[in-house]
């Protein structure tokens, strides 16, 4: 048994690997080296090339979960809080940025504390902990390079212009701001887990326990003094476009059979910096936009919309809603808009939109905020609005024949399928290693969870939504219409 696992393991990686260098191929590139610096392109993101990494990754880790010593693993697993702070630590000195004005011949340990002001020694054991996971290169001894991994965690600006303007210093580098953002409160709320977890009453979660107040995240971030958290905030949520594929908004709008009219209205609710709507309305041009979202999100979404696409705002097309009671919509038909900036736990000002569109918003809110949010959208729906929320399907490990029947049924161009022998239900960390990475950080910061089928289809049926369908992706579409 166990031979024959390890068997088909292996089978998985050489075939997979094959097909990885022949989508490749086709393309007339080859699968990127790991010590050349991370290079956005098409294929880094393209669903079926992801589809082949995520078995490769699947089979891979499995195959180190089979062989390796179970001693060494639990050991490594537990010291995983060292990986967050070390991460955390060399994007908060700018190591990568300082290996970048380096380039291929890397930085002696000693020059990288000159210009830090930390201590050599710990520098080079930080930078070999990292480099023994595939961080960093150690092109000589004590002698650190970027490689594929660590060039992510460059900022886009200069040594100086960090230096100069430290609260933008995260502005355009999402990677660095996430890792920075989770080294940093997250990691000091994790001291509150167990406890928390055996005693929920103590605070709304883990986060309000550990810093002693009532605020949401969101809330929390945006008071005087925290503007470069808020700062840091929008920088992660402004780079999660680059891993999504147009496509998959696209067609899950198209998909959603809303018979889409001419000036029809898509209301993006909690729509941060509204950079979802941009891709939408390339494609749906015809469609006006109106994106909500807290104060500070909205002051952001005025200067994204005026460095994206200026026209789109002044024409009316897309609409940030902070428009005081009773101001229309310019220059198009107008409708009232009830609300200044728009929170989801207070009535939808957009009676009778197209679609309620929301993106990673569900998974940040428990059961019964999620009601309320859903509800409120409900009340303001007509009959033929629909309601698209993208997040993620949260899946189990173990073989879940009845998601696979209901996909199949949703869509017969399913992207799940059945995992391959012996591969976990829900392909491992290859498949939903983040996902359940971030289930975690939303139990931690918001009390929110990434759900499954199930779940989503209840949260539906308690507030007259029927869920109609399912589009699995990198972020899958939960497509409902009203009741
Ligand atoms: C995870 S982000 C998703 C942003 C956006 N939908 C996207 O996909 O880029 C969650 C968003 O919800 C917003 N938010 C939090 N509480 C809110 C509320 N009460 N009303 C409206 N938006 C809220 C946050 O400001 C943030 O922009």
């Amino acid at each position: 048994m166990t031979d024959s696992a390890l068997k088909a393991l292996a089978e998985i990686i050489t075939t997979q690997t094959e097909a990885l260098q022949a989508a490749y191929a086709r393309a007339g590139a080859q699968v990127p080296s790991i010590n050349a610096p991370f290079q956005p392109s098409p294929l880094e993101f393209d669903p079926n090339i992801n589809n082949i990494r995520q078995l490769i990754v699947a089979a891979a880790s499995q195959l180190i979960a089979t062989v390796q010593s179970p001693i060494e693993i639990i050991q490594l697993h537990t010291g995983g809080m060292f990986e967050t702070a070390t991460l955390g630590f060399v994007v908060d000195v700018n190591v990568p940025d300082l290996l970048k004005e380096a380039g291929s011949k890397g930085l002696h340990v000693d020059d990288i504390s000159a210009a830090t002001g930390v201590d050599a020694s710990y520098l080079s054991r930080i930078l070999r902990f990292l480099a023994t996971r595939h961080i960093f290169k150690e092109v000589s001894p004590n002698v650190f390079a970027n490689n594929r991994n660590s060039s992510l965690l460059l900022k886009s600006k200069t040594l100086q212009e960090i230096k100069d303007d430290p609260i933008a210093r995260f502005d355009n580098a999402p990677s660095a701001a996430f890792v920075h953002m989770l080294s940093a409160e997250p990691l000091e709320a994790m001291s509150c887990f167990p406890s928390y977890i055996k005693d929920p009453s103590q605070a709304a979660t883990m986060f309000n326990l550990k810093f002693q107040t009532p605020l949401t995240l969101w809330e929390w971030s945006a008071q005087p003094g925290y503007e470069w958290r808020a700062r840091r905030i929008a920088a992660v949520m402004n780079g999660t476009d680059a891993q999504y594929s147009a496509e998959e908004f696209v067609s899950a709008i198209s998909s959603s059979s809303a018979s889409l009219q001419e000036n029809d209205i898509i209301v993006d609710v909690g729509g941060s910096t509204g950079s979802a709507c941009l891709t939408l309305k390339k494609a749906f041009p015809q469609l006006r936009y109106v994106v909500q979202d807290l104060e500070q999100p909205i002051a952001s979404a005025k200067k994204f919309w005026a460095e994206n696409d200026p026209e789109a705002v002044e024409s009316g097309r897309v609409k940030l809603e902070d428009f005081e009671f009773g101001l229309t919509m310019p220059s198009l038909s107008p409708f009232p808009l009830l609300s200044t900036v728009h929170s989801f736990f207070t009535p939808q000002p957009i009676k009778n939109a197209s679609i309620y569109f929301l993106r990673n918003i569900i998974h940040d809110w428990s059961d019964s905020e999620c009601k309320k949010i859903l509800g409120h959208l409900r009340e303001a729906a007509g009959l033929e609005s629909k309601l698209v929320a993208f997040g993620t399907l949260a899946r189990h490990t173990c073989e879940d024949s009845r998601l696979l029947e209901n996909l199949a049924e949703d869509m017969s161009d399913s992207k799940i399928q059945k995992s391959p022998y012996p591969l976990l239900g829900n392909l491992g960390v290859g498949g939903e290693g983040f996902s359940t990475m971030m289930d975690m950080g939303t139990m931690l910061f918001l009390a929110g969870k990434e759900r499954t089928r199930d779940e989503f289809e209840q949260l539906g049926k308690e507030t007259g939504w029927k869920l109609e369908s399912v589009r699995p992706g990198k972020l899958a579409a939960f497509i409902y219409s009203v009741v």
